[in-house]
């Protein structure tokens, strides 16, 4: 008995390699179909805290919880065979202390066999970044427009716009590099900055909102298909227009069944073609 062939999973390692080595594809997905539809085009797939604005309706990352980001993770790891699947840790799930990270941390790799975290921060986070990938857990940094900041920024706004503000977004990506982290996800923040940046790190710098010069690029996979209206980010390009679509065909099905028209015929069970003495039972 032969066993089924088997896709090998990219690795950290090999994410991490591919600095300068051409840009890498990156996209969000909360749920094992989008993670099926995105893993055979993205290197990197990540479960996202946005999942809270996209799917929940919140207003901000700041609600979105642990167990949420395991769910969620678990059902993205039954979808994707071949991408890097990164887990972005939530809001109040590390900030307070390494040891607290390490534990939500450690959670979402045991709990859906996910390869990396992701977190929010910059000099600040350092110590953790380290406590963390000394222990065996990999972690890709996120600086500049931090949504879970959005209290202390006022905002989702576009960060290192003042030559003393872009500083303060380098020391933080410097920081989270050398603290040991693997790749960096810069958002948000003004393009000479994040090419700057990109030059600067010897690691994979991944832009939203940042800059074409960047080694990757990852958007929120609702924004680009036009499944997200609640706002659209200067960043983002609509690939598809995918509500349009979705609206059309459930006022159909609405009319449709308003009118009588569905279901036919062959959408309903029939069984066999009742014999004279079909309801007869056996002896
Ligand atoms: N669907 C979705 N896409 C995202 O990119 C995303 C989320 N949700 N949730 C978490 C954060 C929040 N993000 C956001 C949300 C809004 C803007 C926004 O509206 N920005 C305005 C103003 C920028 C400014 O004031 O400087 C823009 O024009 O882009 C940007 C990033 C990025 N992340
Ligand atoms: C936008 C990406 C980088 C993110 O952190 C998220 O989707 O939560
Ligand atoms: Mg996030």
């Amino acid at each position: 008995m032969s066993t089924p062939a088997r896709v090998t999973r990219i690795g950290v390692p090999q994410i991490r390699q591919r600095k300068g080595a051409g840009s890498l594809v990156s996209l969000t997905a909360y749920s094992a179909p989008m993670a099926r539809q995105v893993d055979p085009h993205a290197d990197l797939i990540l479960v996202g805290d946005s999942l809270g604005m996209v799917l929940y309706g919140m207003p901000s990352t700041l609600a979105v919880t642990l167990e949420m980001m395991i769910a969620h993770g678990q059902a993205v790891m039954r979808g994707a065979q071949r991408a890097c699947v990164v887990i972005d840790l939530p809001f109040a799930s590390y900030q307070a202390s390494p040891a607290d990270a390490f534990r939500a941390a450690s959670r979402l790799l045991i709990e859906t066999g996910a390869q990396a975290v992701k977190l929010e921060g910059g000099v600040e986070m350092a110590g953790t970044v380290a406590f963390l990938t000394a222990r065996g857990i990999p972690v890709m940094g996120h600086v500049g427009l931090m949504p879970q900041q959005v209290n202390t920024m006022g905002g989702f706004r576009a960060q290192g716009m003042t030559p003393e503000a872009a500083a303060q977004v380098e020391r933080d990506a410097l920081a989270i590099e050398a603290a040991g982290a693997f790749a960096l996800v810069i958002e948000g923040t003004a393009e000479p900055l994040a090419r700057r940046l990109t030059g600067l790190l010897a690691i994979p710098a991944i832009g939203i909102g940042a800059s074409p010069a960047c080694d990757g690029q990852v958007l929120v996979t609702e924004d680009m298909l036009g499944l997200f209206d609640d706002y659209t980010p200067k960043f983002v390009r609509r690939y598809a227009e995918l509500n349009p679509l979705i609206d059309a065909a459930v006022a159909r099905f609405a009319d449709e069944v308003r009118r009588g028209l569905f279901p036919a015929s062959e959408h309903c069970f029939h069984g066999r073609k009742p014999a004279h003495d079909a309801d007869a039972r056996p002896a």
